[in-house]
């Protein structure tokens, strides 16, 4: 099942192409890395992917909705997509917990049984001693974890993850990686933006963007580099 489809998407800002006629489609299960030199429109491909900008032509659909005739954006994107970008976005006087339940209470559901999920969500990734701390009081690698179950809470089926282990040692970036493939393997699908082909070596396909445009797409089966 499609979960995130992109058809023909061109993105304008000024004289500046930043994405030239993308097509791409994620299914459920599917982790796709996405690569190329700095520029070539890595980040405006994920941000359209997940409604934070809208194209200048093409179409977005998630979850079988077109974004174009979605008037509350701000509705699915809370609800389908997780972001995990590298700055973090915590909320520096919020704990680790209220930082992951803030986007469900934003949507309506209770405190009660946001925290209940937060918690879960927390454990999930492997933090949930860190769930009563504030941002500050967090190692680099806490923090990213709070940020990624900020992005699994209520089931939401596509997370987008914008070079995630940027700041991150090699070790810990490792983990990072098989939190996301593991939320892949569960059903999500996921689009990872990185540098790194070490991570890209997770991916079920790697596509790349030179100016904009998908120079090469490949599917790869790294099953014994896992
Ligand atoms: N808001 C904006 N206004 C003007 N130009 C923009 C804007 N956003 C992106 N661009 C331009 O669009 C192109 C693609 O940018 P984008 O950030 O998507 O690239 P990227 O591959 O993610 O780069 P990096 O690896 O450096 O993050 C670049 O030339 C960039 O300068």
């Amino acid at each position: 099942m499609t979960v995130v489809e992109l058809r023909e998407v061109t993105r304008e800002h000024g004289r500046v192409h930043a994405l030239r006629g993308v097509s791409l489609e994620v299914a459920a299960g599917e982790l796709v890395a996405v690569m190329g030199p700095s520029g070539s429109g890595k980040s405006t491909l994920l941000n359209l992917a997940g409604g934070l900008d809208r194209p200048t032509s093409g179409g977005v659909t998630i979850e079988g909705r077109d974004l174009a005739k979605v008037k509350d954006l701000a509705a699915i994107r809370r609800t389908s997509v997780g972001y995990v970008f590298q700055d973090l976005n915590l909320i520096p006087s919020l704990t680790a917990a209220e930082n992951v339940m803030l986007p469900r209470e934003l949507d309506g559901v209770r405190s009660g049984r946001a925290r209940a999920e937060a918690l879960e969500a927390l454990a999930e990734v492997g933090a949930e001693e860190v769930a009563g701390r504030f941002p500050e009081e967090l190692s680099g690698g806490q923090r990213q974890r709070v940020a990624i179950a900020r992005a699994l809470t209520g089931e939401r089926r596509l997370l987008l993850a914008d070079e995630p282990t940027g700041a991150l040692d090699t070790a810990t970036g490792d983990e990072i990686l098989q939190l996301l493939r593991t939320r892949a393997d569960a059903g999500a699908a996921v689009l990872l933006v990185t540098h790194e082909p070490r991570y890209a070596a997770w991916a079920d396909r790697v596509i790349y963007l030179r100016d904009g445009r998908i120079a090469e797409a490949n599917a790869v089966r790294l099953e014994s580099a896992r």
